[in-house]
């Protein structure tokens, strides 16, 4: 799998993302920076990942979604091309039109930083064939803005159309607005759009893939996109 983490100011878990693709995914994996305007050749995956771009201004991914990089991004997702936003990520992409809905501040209004439990709603997309339908798996999420709302139509298509990937969920997989510690309308963690080639999602897989990390749930999604472009 040849993959491609972008870049924008402000991003800080670009290095997390990009050794979680090349240890559990063995993807041959390159940084692009916000300002290029072409992919590097033959990219099987591109990756928007976590952080405070632009500063977090004006809304969190509102500039980062008008970068020169995205209209590569955007025709690689028109021709079927894989999409991967994680956090900011998924902020990005919400901003840029290519996820439906917005991510609004946290409903307690604070930053929060601690480890969620998702439920994997499905395991048949190319990005959690590595799980099981219903598997429950603790990946950490670390954002202000990741309160994710749409209007009523949307999340009626979203839900009839199996595109809510992941949801916060207790420990045992059932919902609980306690450990909704965001206040997502239908608990939504990650979400993918009409094609089911892109997805965006709230938590960090990519910090829960080595023992040393304390927990390996997030290896899952990796290594089930490394295995699709595998000999
Ligand atoms: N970890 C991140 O990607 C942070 C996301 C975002 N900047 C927020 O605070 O909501």
């Amino acid at each position: 799998m040849k993959s491609a983490v972008l870049v924008f100011p402000g991003i800080n878990r670009e290095h997390d993302m990009a050794r979680a693709l090349r240890l559990c995914a063995g993807s041959d994996t390159a940084m692009v920076w916000h300002t290029e305007t072409a992919l590097p050749d033959g990219t099987d995956l591109v990756v928007l990942p976590g952080g405070f771009s632009y500063g977090d201004y004006l809304r969190c991914g509102a500039i980062a979604a008008r970068a020169p990089v995205m209209d590569a991004v955007r025709a690689h997702a028109a021709k079927g091309g894989l999409v991967l936003g994680v956090c900011n990520g998924f902020q990005i992409l919400c901003e840029a039109g290519l996820l439906p809905g917005v991510l609004m501040r946290n409903a307690g209004l604070k930053f929060i930083c601690k480890d969620a439990f998702i439920r994997v709603e499905r395991a048949d997309t190319p990005f959690t064939r590595g799980y099981k339908a219903g598997q429950v798996i603790r990946v950490p999420v670390a954002h202000g803005e990741g309160n994710y709302m749409a209007d009523s139509e949307t999340i009626a298509r979203l839900e009839g159309e199996g595109r809510i990937v992941f949801r916060y969920t207790t420990p045992d997989g059932a919902l609980s607005p306690e450990w909704n510690m965001n206040g997502s309308i239908y608990a939504i963690a990650g979400i993918l759009n009409e094609r089911g080639n892109v997805l965006g999602m709230m938590p960090h897989p990519e910090n829960h893939v080595e023992a040393t990390m304390g927990c390996t749930d997030g290896r899952g999604l990796f290594a089930g996109l490394g295995q699709q472009f595998a000999a």
